[in-house]
């Protein structure tokens, strides 16, 4: 057994780096060492964490680049040093061996103090096209870790291993379908389709949804709104869709993967991990204001490996939705197919490499 260490995870500001961060955290407990997560102090964060009572969260505050070279770079040079000062304190009080980071400028704080600490540094990205925030940090920390092989050429220079995406722990025992239908009421038997529109909105996709779900009555939806959208998705929907289930935000998503033929979704990193930890097959929609448009990066992975049909949102009307549904649903052979190349590109034993790498350093 390697001796313990005290490791923090720096993952907030969006569900794409907090889960798995809270996957590593899980894994690292598991091994005897102890951990902090270090989220930001927006309201989708501490949502996101609610669930986790046994891992110990401690907030900084969220920071975000301005997109051009102005005079609002001040103010967020201001933060940041601010921010790292107080990362400082924090690491010191906890008296860190090792900080990751999990992407996003507000990772960057925690990362630089643990440099300036000297302790181990490390950050993680997830992304076929890895985030600003990341190249910069790559370039003075001690090891970078990606989740697909496609991103490795955006960090020349840096210690690079590819480690997957970790997944949470939950996702390793997902229920039987037929329990997981039976605890939603839903019909085990019947084709289902699984709609995430992704934490930053998908007012457009999630209409067409409301649209296509009616010209397939034969077909199940459960409809991931984001709670932002919820109200106004359920007025679209109204009264008499007995096979459109619309659900805000979802604390369990194993025992919905469990009923899921296939996922229409963004193609957000972390969903992607975890349909691919699974195999199942999708079709995306990369959110089309994403940074470097890398999420249609993350979505040509999957469709160059016939795990997904990649459609831009620009491009898509309800018609398109249904006869893509269509045309999956009506040929088991190619459902099969697709949910085998996606379980191909999944990496089982993501966690334990990440953590592997960090007790070895
Ligand atoms: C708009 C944008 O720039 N999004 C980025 C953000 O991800 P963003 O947070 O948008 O989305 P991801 O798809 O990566 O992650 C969403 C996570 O939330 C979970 N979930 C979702 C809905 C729900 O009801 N319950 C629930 O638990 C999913 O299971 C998944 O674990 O960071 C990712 C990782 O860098 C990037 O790839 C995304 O492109």
């Amino acid at each position: 057994m390697e001796s313990k260490k005290k490791v923090v995870i720096a993952c907030g500001g969006t569900g794409g780096h907090l889960f798995p961060g809270v996957a590593v955290a899980q894994e690292m407990k598991r091994r005897g060492h102890e951990v902090r997560l270090l989220i930001s102090e927006k309201k989708v964060d501490a949502e996101a964490s609610k669930k986790y009572g046994d891992l110990a969260f401690d907030t900084v505050p969220a920071i975000a680049k301005p997109a051009t070279l102005s005079l609002k770079m001040l103010p967020f040079m201001w933060k940041l040093l601010q921010t790292t000062s107080k990362c400082k304190g924090l690491l010191r009080q906890f008296g860190a061996d090792a900080v990751i980071g999990m992407g996003g400028f507000t990772s960057l704080p925690p990362v630089m103090a643990g440099k300036k600490l000297g302790a181990k540094t490390f950050v993680h990205d997830s992304n076929a096209l890895p985030g600003k925030a990341n190249r910069l940090t790559a370039k003075w920390c001690d090891k970078v870790l990606i989740g697909m092989e496609a991103a490795r050429p955006y960090f020349p220079g840096s210690e690079v291993e590819v480690t997957g995406t970790p997944v949470r722990e939950e996702l390793e025992s997902v229920p039987s379908r037929d329990v997981a239908a039976g605890q939603l009421g839903v019909d085990p038997a019947r084709k289902t389709v699984l709609v995430m529109g992704g934490s930053q909105g998908a007012k457009r996709l999630n209409s067409l949804v409301v649209e296509a779900a009616r010209a397939m009555p034969e077909v199940q939806f459960l409809h991931l709104t984001g709670n932002y959208d919820y109200e106004r998705v359920k007025q679209e929907v109204g009264e008499g869709s007995e096979n459109h289930r619309l659900i805000a935000f979802c604390a369990d998503m194993a025992q919905l993967y469990a009923v899921t033929d296939l996922v229409i979704m963004r193609s957000g990193a972390s969903s992607l991990s975890e349909i691919s930890y699974l195999g199942l097959a999708s079709i995306l929609v990369p959110y089309p204001y994403a940074a470097d448009d890398h999420q249609t990066k993350n979505a040509e992975v999957f469709e160059a490996a016939d795990a997904a049909v990649l459609r831009q949102e620009s491009d898509l009307d309800a018609g398109s939705l249904v006869a893509d549904v269509t045309a999956i649903f009506g040929d088991d052979q190619r459902l099969v197919n697709m949910s085998a190349a996606s379980q191909a590109l999944g990496v089982k034993d993501a966690a334990t490499r990440v953590c592997s790498v960090i007790e070895n350093l």
